[in-house]
């Protein structure tokens, strides 16, 4: 089952191709990295797949709708979180989370509360929920961003560089979590990031881009064959460079 589906998606900024012809599906179940040079072009995809900006040409399909045609029900599907979350710092998550859950139409008054409380306990907040945001350190905040991203019980979660100025214990945090939905709870994760080590723990797909064009997809078993003996990331230097 394709829950992302990325067909012959092209963008530019004036006569410059920022994304090129890019072609790709994530399928149920996906922790799929997606990898790039700085400025190849990963954020204006995911903006894309978020409908934050629109597609020159192609289509993006979300649980097959389409995100331009069919914009309400593709996004429905989708939690992400693209620039770091922004909460306001003297009201405390659940009070942010309270807020913000009533942008979503088909979770009626009563059901508010209790939502925002299951998803603090699923990212771990739930003593810390009453606590104000300002108090929160940033892998806190990373999980109160993504707490939001799972308010509305969304197939799948797009995270733009999430472990950017975590610290190991964070790192390790948003790991955990991340393994945990996708096994516990069967979200798909489509995942920038420079940090390859990283990926590599979590990942069992790789989407890899150069200059806003496909470079290379498949399984992190078959990029480990086609590096051999190389690290990941020597490969991917390689193709980088190559
Ligand atoms: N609106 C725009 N107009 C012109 N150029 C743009 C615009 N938005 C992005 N770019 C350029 O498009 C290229 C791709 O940017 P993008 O942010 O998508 O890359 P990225 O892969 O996310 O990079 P990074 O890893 O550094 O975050 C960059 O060279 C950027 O400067």
């Amino acid at each position: 089952m394709k829950v992302l589906e990325i067909e012959q998606i092209t963008k530019k900024a004036g006569r410059r191709t920022l994304v090129g012809d890019m072609s790709f599906d994530i399928m149920q179940g996906d922790v799929c990295g997606f990898v790039g040079p700085n400025g190849a072009g990963k954020t204006t995809l995911i903006r894309m797949i978020t409908g934050l900006i629109r597609p020159g040409e192609g289509k993006i399909r979300i649980e097959g709708f389409d995100v331009q045609r069919d914009r309400m029900k593709a996004l429905g599907q989708v939690g992400a979180i693209v620039e770091s979350p922004i909460f306001f710092p003297y009201m405390s998550g659940r009070d942010n989370l309270l807020n913000l859950v009533k942008l979503h139409p088909n979770i009626s008054k009563e059901k508010r509360a209790p939502r925002v409380d299951e998803v603090l306990r699923i990212v771990g907040l739930e003593g810390r929920g009453k606590d104000k945001v300002k108090t929160y350190s940033l892998g806190m905040k990373q999980r109160l961003g993504i707490a939001q991203a799972l308010l509305g019980d969304p197939k799948l979660i797009i995270l733009d560089e999430p472990a950017n100025g975590l610290d190991p214990m964070g790192i390790r945090e948003l790991r955990n979590l991340i393994l945990e939905l996708n096994e516990k709870h069967g979200i798909t994760f489509f995942v920038s990031s420079h940090l390859l080590d990283e990926l590599q723990r979590i990942c069992s797909r790789f989407v890899i881009i150069k200059e806003g064009r496909l470079v290379w997809q498949g399984t992190q078993e078959q990029w480990q064959q086609m590096a051999g003996s190389r690290s990941l990331e020597d490969h991917f230097v390689e193709m980088m460079t190559s």
